[in-house]
């Protein structure tokens, strides 16, 4: 894949988000307010404005037990689980395999009254990362979905309004040894997400009719999809 046009540009985004999900929320002074809490998990956003249209930051952190930072890549990252566990998908297509840790798709998400339908173009690249915290430690994963342009979806050609995303799931999982001689089960795995977003709505949505989306459908993206993940590997033997 080092040979493909988007490579600069993949290696370039990769590195910065992965550098921004790396920033903890900081001090409440840094700009990020707080917006949804549910047992272990923290929504965060940060109102922004680009020509009038709400294009707020979210940043959201969780800890689950029981799975890896790599299965939660995986099953984010693969196209034939999407449809399981993204609730506002209305039809996916993969448009490019780049290699087999790089893609480019196509999705339409159902429209969200009063606003026109949205769709979006985007590459997605899987990516393992050395643990810098601690060198033995499992490996870091993530994934960055930044939009892309394609030739055969061009931008606002069809009925739907094209958004443009950027998207990093970074994920650090933890393993605490059990008893002395005793194999790691699910139960001593411990996973620390951190789910960046930024999405441009594209053509004119109502500022409150997008907070009120964000604010509802952010929380239930995580939550279910976290789910299936557990579901999905909870009689599987442990990937890391
Ligand atoms: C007026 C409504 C405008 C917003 C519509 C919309 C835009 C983008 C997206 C979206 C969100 C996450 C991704 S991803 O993380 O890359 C995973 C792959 O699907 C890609 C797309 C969704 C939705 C619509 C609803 C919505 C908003 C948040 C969360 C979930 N759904």
């Amino acid at each position: 894949a080092t040979l493909h046009r988007l490579w600069p540009e993949i290696e370039k985004v990769v590195k910065q988000e992965v550098a921004m999900a790396k920033l903890g929320v900081g001090e409440s002074g840094t700009g990020w307010q707080l917006f949804a809490e549910d047992g272990e998990m923290r929504m965060y956003r940060r109102e922004e404005e680009v020509d009038g249209m709400v294009v707020d930051p979210l940043k959201a952190v969780h800890v689950v037990k029981g799975i890896t930072g790599r299965e939660l890549c995986h099953y984010f990252f693969n196209p034939q689980y999407r449809y399981d566990w993204e609730t506002t998908l209305e039809h996916m297509n993969v448009l490019e395999t780049i290699s087999e840790d790089t893609l480019i798709f196509h999705q339409t998400h159902k429209r969200i009254w009063p606003a026109s339908q949205r769709d979006v173009v985007f590459w997605s690249h899987l990516r393992r990362l050395p643990n810098d915290q601690d060198r033995d430690g499992p490996d870091i994963w993530t994934v960055v979905n930044n939009s892309t342009e394609h030739p055969d979806h061009p931008a606002n050609a069809g009925k739907c309004v094209r958004i443009f995303l950027t998207v990093c799931l970074l994920c650090q999982t933890r393993v605490d040894p059990p008893k002395a001689g005793a194999p790691v089960s699910r139960d001593d795995i411990t996973c620390k997400i951190t789910y960046c977003s930024v999405v441009n709505p594209g053509g004119w949505a109502p500022a409150s009719v997008l907070r009120a989306v964000y604010k509802r459908e952010y929380p239930k993206f995580l939550k279910r999809f976290t789910a299936y993940v557990k579901n999905q590997t909870k009689d599987k033997p442990i990937m890391y």
